[in-house]
This record gives C-alpha cells, structure tokens and sequence, in this order.
C-alpha cells in the first residue's frame, strides 16, 4: 500500500560536501512508493514556509564547524522562532537529522544534539539513523555503512583535501540514503496510524501542548505568545 507523505530536506553546504549527503537522504526517501521529496537550503527556507509547514517529516543538516552546526544553518533555526515555534507549526511532525565533518569525531555529536533539541522545542518526533556502530571489527572496511558510528543521525566525513566530487565517499552516501528511506517509511507509518485513528495529519493548526491543559491540547497561538510582541518564548 502506498501512503502519500511529503518530505522535505534542509540543508546547508558551505564548500560542496554536505550537499552529497542532502542529495542522498533525498534520494533515499524518494525510493519509497508514495514518498514526494524537495531539497530546500537554509538559505531559501525562509521563503519557502508553506512548503516546510505542510511537510509530514522535515529532515535537516549542516555541516559541523566549529563544533556545532554552521551559521547559516542557525540563522534558518532562529529564524523559526517568529511563526512556526509561535504556532507549533510543526508539532506531531517527524523530524531527523545529518551533519558532516572533515574529522571521524570532530565533534559531530554536539550538531546532531543541536538538532535533536531543536525538534523538541517544535515537539516534532526525531527518528534516529536505526543503524548499529559501522566499522568497530577486524574484519569490517571503510565501506561499510555508518563508519563514523553515530546513532542519533547520519554523520558523514569529508577529507578537507577533496572537493565534493568525491568526498564524503560512497559508504556515508549509501548511509545517508538509508537515513532517507527510513524517515518516509516512519512518516508513512505516522500517517497511515493517524488515517485510522481518525486523527489529523499534523496538529500544527490548533497548537502543541498546552501546559495549563491536562489534556496538553488547544492552546491558541496568541495564548502562547504571551511575552514580548513578535518574539518567541522560548
Ligand atoms: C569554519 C570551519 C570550521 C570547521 N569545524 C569543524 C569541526 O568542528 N569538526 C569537523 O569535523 N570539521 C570541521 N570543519 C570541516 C568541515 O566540516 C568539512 O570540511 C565539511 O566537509 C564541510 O562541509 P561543506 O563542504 O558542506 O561546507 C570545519 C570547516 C570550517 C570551514
């Protein structure tokens, strides 16, 4: 059965690496009957709102620098905070995440972290890579999937000597695909789950969880937005 379900892919790629692995979880995704899927930069998010509100599952990366996720991809984050963190757009979507690093650790945890928790404030569902540790035995290679080992997303390494022609090699690529097919079968299974409980396809309209609600639904997005005017409360 196929069940349709929009993905989107945001990503930002300074120097031509991180791109790979964008167009690779895309491709990923795109191989599941029934899954729709646009690639979107940080950049050109902010005129592209529509597009990720109406996502069943928003999958992000950036490049690690610095230890944590490139500023444009932050300037995309922030720029959330106005409508979509206000509104709980996103709430009850499925959110997954990728980085990319010139280094095997380089620190690349912290970017998957800062993804994950930026899923939580928009009380998305993170899906994690669903991979076991990739190359930890005496027999295994450089081309197995998962190399780096990261389980909260996809991680993919780049040596600073090469272009994007050939870095990151085809083992983070094919991990980066698996990354795509999962998340639109979770979506799928969300969505179909959702049809048959009579429920809607994401809850974004009537806002996330009210915390003076025990119900924890229904709060409006002008009863949320009780600090300052047009900023978020975080
Ligand atoms: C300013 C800067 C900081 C970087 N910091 C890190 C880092 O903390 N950890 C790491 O593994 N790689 C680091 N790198 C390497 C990049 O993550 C790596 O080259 C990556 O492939 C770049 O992706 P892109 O081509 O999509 O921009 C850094 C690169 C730059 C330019």
């Amino acid at each position: 059965m196929s069940v349709p379900v929009k993905i989107v892919v945001v990503y930002h790629s300074g120097y031509g690496h991180t791109v790979r692995i964008a167009e690779a979880v895309a491709r990923g995704a795109a191989a599941i009957n029934g899954a729709s899927v646009e690639l979107v930069t940080a950049e050109q998010a902010p005129g592209r709102w529509e597009l990720l509100d109406a996502a069943d599952a928003i999958i992000m990366g950036a490049p690690t620098y610095m230890g944590s996720l490139s500023a444009p991809f932050k300037a995309f984050m922030d720029a959330t905070s106005h409508l979509q963190y206000v509104e709980k757009r996103w709430e009850g979507k499925i959110a997954a995440g990728f980085t990319n690093g010139a280094s095997r650790g380089g620190d690349k945890q912290n970017s998957l972290v800062q993804l994950m928790t930026f899923a939580a404030q928009h009380q998305m569902h993170w899906v994690n890579l669903g991979m076991n540790y990739g190359n930890n035995r005496s027999y295994t290679n450089e081309d197995i999937l998962n190399r780096d080992s990261y389980t909260l997303g996809m991680a993919g390494q780049a040596d600073m000597d090469q272009s994007g022609d050939v870095a990151p090699p085809s083992s983070d690529l094919r991990t980066a695909e698996f990354l795509g097919r999962r998340v639109a079968e979770v979506a799928q299974e969300l969505s179909a789950g959702r049809a048959i409980l009579g429920r809607p396809a994401h809850r974004g309209v009537s806002g996330g969880a009210d915390n003076q609600d025990p119900e924890g639904r229904g709060v409006t997005a002008s009863k949320r937005n009780q600090g300052v005017a047009g900023l978020a409360t975080v």
